[in-house]
Formats: structure tokens, sequence, C-alpha cells
């Protein structure tokens, strides 16, 4: 009998050369048939009898895995960020989670700078103020000489790193694990968290959801930053308290945010919407052509990895 695999990803993140990979196995590949993440009730219904897993960003909840045992051995996440597959349940059924490291960090990394001189330049209000028939000069400011505070020093951070050296900005980092590469390539300072948000002019935030790192970006820290500072999350949204972030965006307490990501995606009547100094993507980080076949292909070996009788790669499950 063929084995199945489920593509959990939608239909634009998903490459061809991915499922080839999948299809010279010879699987019997089980996809989802829409432009969106799969709800937990069809994904409840599409993995029974599944072997492996490719997962975009729908919720791969314990009754899921549970659904999908004993049969199921592997869910490879086409992405980093595994905060949206239950691990401990994964563990508990056997089932290995694999993420696909540093293949999505370069898109982010250019969306990230790509929204700090959005922000910077506020381009996306004029493009709006144009198609207003107005023709209004905002004055903006250079990243050329300010600090940028990068929470997460991974392989997103770096790669923000590498572009804001690029651009002459003086780099602060906080991370658990500083890493003596980027103090020596790009002259990173790692501070305490404190300090990296007094100090800044833009913040960008690259830590993993987790407990720790959960709302991390409340009242206290926004009212440590300078009152023309920025922040950009292309992280996860459980990072940010968002409803201090309105309050201080509203006040003045700071003076912008860009965010590409939510605490509940797509965002719902959230005051947010309403503020003019915000910018806003649709999670849309790893959403290149480069990123989508580099993320597609390390998932798709993965499974093949696994459902051969060989050891992941890249696991997640300790
Ligand atoms: N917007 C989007 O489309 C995307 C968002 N992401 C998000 O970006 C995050 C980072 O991705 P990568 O850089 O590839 O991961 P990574 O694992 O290479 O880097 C994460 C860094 O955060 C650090 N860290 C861990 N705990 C921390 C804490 N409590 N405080 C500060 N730093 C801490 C780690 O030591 C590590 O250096 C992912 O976890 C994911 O949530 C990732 C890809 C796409
Ligand atoms: O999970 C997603 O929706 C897209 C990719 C991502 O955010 C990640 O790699 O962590």
């Amino acid at each position: 009998m063929k084995k199945k695999v489920l593509i959990g990803s939608r239909e634009r993140s998903r490459s061809p050369e991915a499922m080839e990979i999948l299809n010279a196995q010879g699987y019997e590949l089980i996809v989802n048939p829409h432009d969106r993440a799969l709800t937990e009730n069809e994904l409840l219904e599409m993995i029974k009898g599944v072997e492996g897993m490719i997962a975009g960003s729908e919720i791969v909840t314990a009754a899921v895995i549970a659904a999908g045992a004993p049969t199921l051995k592997v869910i490879a996440k086409q992405g980093v960020g595994y905060n949206t597959i239950n691990v401990d349940a994964a563990k508990e059924h056997g089932v290995a989670v694999t993420i696909t490291p540093g293949a999505n960090s370069k898109s982010v990394a250019d969306l990230a700078l790509g929204l700090m001189m959005a922000i910077a330049r506020q381009i996306p209000q004029m493009d709006s103020s144009i198609r207003k028939g107005e023709w209004y000069r905002h004055t903006g400011v250079e990243l050329r000489g300010k600090v940028l505070g990068i929470i997460g020093m991974g392989n997103i951070g770096g790669e923000v790193a590498k572009r804001a050296y690029g651009f002459g900005m003086k780099i602060i980092a906080y991370d658990v694990y500083p890493r003596q590469e980027f103090i020596d390539n790009y002259g990173v300072t790692y501070l305490s968290l404190d300090e990296v948000f007094s100090e800044a002019d833009f913040i960008s935030l690259h830590a993993p959801a987790m407990l720790e790192t959960a709302g991390m970006v409340n009242m206290d820290r926004l009212r440590k930053m300078k009152k023309t500072s920025y922040i950009i999350n292309t992280a996860r949204g459980e990072l940010i308290v968002e409803d201090d972030l309105y309050k201080a965006l509203k006040e003045g307490i700071i003076a912008g945010a860009a965010l590409d990501v939510f605490a509940q995606e797509p965002p719902q009547n959230s005051p947010l919407m309403e503020l003019k100094n915000v910018v806003f993507t649709s999670h849309a980080g790893a959403y290149t052509n480069e990123a989508i076949v580099g993320a597609g292909v390390m998932a798709a070996e993965e499974i093949v990895r696994v459902l051969s009788g060989s050891e992941a790669k890249y696991s997640v499950v300790k």
C-alpha cells in the first residue's frame, strides 16, 4: 500500500520542487485544496491513515495528532516557528516534528528592513495620500546612524543585522545565547532586554513564541522606549500585548510600529487598524518564491528521511 502524506500548506506556499520529491517516492499525496490554512475539523478528517504531514500555518492540535496516531510518524513544518504544533502531544505519540532552519530567514529579514523603511519614510501613508489626489511630502528619518535593537539574534536576527550594518546602523541585541560571530561581523553589542528597549531607535523582534517571550513587549517595556522610536514585529503576535501597543501608539509613547504578525490572524476588529502610525503586512515574511522552494524542499526531505527509517535532521522533539 502507498504511504499517505498530507500536504497541509496552502496552495500559494507549495513548491513544485517539494511535490516532486514526494511524488518520486510514490507516496499518495492528500493536498489542502484551499488557499487558506486548514481548520481543526478538516485536519481531524484528513489526517486519518496519513504517515507524514507537511504543516504550513495551520494549528496542529493534540486532538489532530491523536487522530493521526498510530500511523502518523512525522510532521514537517514548512517554516521555523513551531508554536503552531503541539509538540508535547507529538512526543507522546512518537511523532517527529521537524523545522526548516534558515530556509526563510533572508526573506523575513528583507521584509523586516522593508517595514523599517516603510515606517521611517511613511511610504504606505504617501501611497494612499497620492491615490486620494493629494501631494504631501512626509519628512522621515534616515536609518544611517540610528540604533537598531534586535530581540532574538538567531538566523533571522543575524540576517537583519547584516542588512542593517550595510545601512550604517548601530546594532544592539538581546538573546539568551549571544553569538560571537555577530559581534565580530556586524559590531553587535549584546545588552539586557531593558537596555535594548531604552537605547534603540528601532526594535525588531525575532525571538520564538514561548512562555518566556509571551507578552515581553508590554506597557512597562514600551514606556522604556524613546518617544521617537519604532517597533517592528515579524516574529509572532504573542510577543506583544496588543492593547498596550495600541495605547503606546495612540498616546505618543512611541512613534510607530510595523506588524507582520498578530495575536489573532487574521486580526478581527483590532483597534490598531484605526491608527495612522502603524504599517501592516499579512504574515507574509516567508512568502517569497525562494523561501517557499527552500523550506518546501527541506520539509519534503525530512518526510522522506523519517518514512524511510532514517533520523530526522532538524527535529524539535527532545
Ligand atoms: N513572519 C514570518 O513569516 C516568520 C516568522 N518567523 C518567526 O521568527 C522566529 C525566529 O526565527 P529564526 O531566527 O529562524 O529562529 P532561530 O531559532 O534561528 O532564532 C531565534 C533566536 O531567539 C533566541 N531566543 C530564544 N529564547 C529567547 C528569549 N527568551 N529572549 C530572546 N531571545 C531568545 C534564540 O537563542 C535564537 O538565537 C520564529 O520562531 C518564528 O516565530 C519565522 C519565519 C517566518
Ligand atoms: O508558519 C507560517 O505561517 C509561515 C512561516 C512562519 O511563520 C515560520 O517559518 O515560522
